[in-house]
């Protein structure tokens, strides 16, 4: 058994989905070693820290067909959601402006069939496209809870959920990001980080 795999919904992991996922594990394990994709200290603990860190959204959101993540870097959560996600259809839009990642992010979803769709490009010229088209918008260790908030206003205001993964400042984010809008936030618990946070974010109006 994978580290924390056993505390997941059963129905998010497969048999199949765990042989792509060791696919995904395995290139990233080869494309690191010279093109640096994630934290070096994190290697140790690719499933914990990455496939099981970003597996845990699927189940948050169960109904979702279409799904943008911004800046995904080596596909944490994106790709890992695309891949366990190809079972019942949901289309998963990687928004990553780093080439190299990219490069990575395409190579690993046409091996795993996980049929992602990758936008080499900076997430403030692709937000627009996804306006009332995108039920599920994530994005882990871009930037803080207001930054998100700004980029992605359009795509809440239009009824998308926002699913922001957060480390243990999450409370001292959601009351700086409050300043500017109101909006409903569901806090809830990380399977892998006792510390850590997801903001589930819907119904957003900025103050102004
Ligand atoms: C710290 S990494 C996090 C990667 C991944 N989400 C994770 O949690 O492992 C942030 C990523 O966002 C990308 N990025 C930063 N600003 C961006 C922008 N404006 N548009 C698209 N990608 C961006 C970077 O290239 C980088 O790969």
């Amino acid at each position: 058994m994978k580290p924390f795999l056993g505390s997941l919904p059963a129905q998010n992991v497969s048999r199949e989905t765990i042989e792509r996922l060791e696919l995904l594990e395995r290139e990233l394990r080869r494309w690191q070693a010279i093109k640096n994709l994630v934290g070096p200290a994190t290697l140790d603990q690719i499933w914990e820290r990455h496939i099981v860190d970003s597996l845990q959204l699927l189940s948050l959101a169960p109904e979702a067909q279409t799904w943008v993540d911004l800046g995904s870097g080596a596909g944490f959560p994106g790709l890992v959601l695309a891949i366990a996600g190809a079972e019942r259809g949901l289309k998963v839009h990687l928004v990553e402006s780093n080439s190299r990642k990219c490069s990575f992010l395409r190579h690993v979803s046409r091996l795993t069939d996980a049929g992602a769709t990758v936008h080499e490009a900076r997430l403030e010229t692709v937000i627009p496209s996804f306006i009332g088209k995108a039920d599920v918008v994530s994005a882990r260790a871009l930037a803080s809870l207001t930054m998100l908030l700004e980029w992605t206003e359009p795509l809440l205001k239009a009824g998308t959920i926002g699913l922001f993964p957060k480390g243990r400042d999450a409370e001292i984010e959601l009351t700086e990001a409050r300043k500017r809008w109101t909006f409903d936030t569901d806090v809830l618990p990380s399977l892998t980080d006792s510390q850590a946070r997801i903001l589930r974010i819907t119904s957003i109006e900025s103050h102004s």
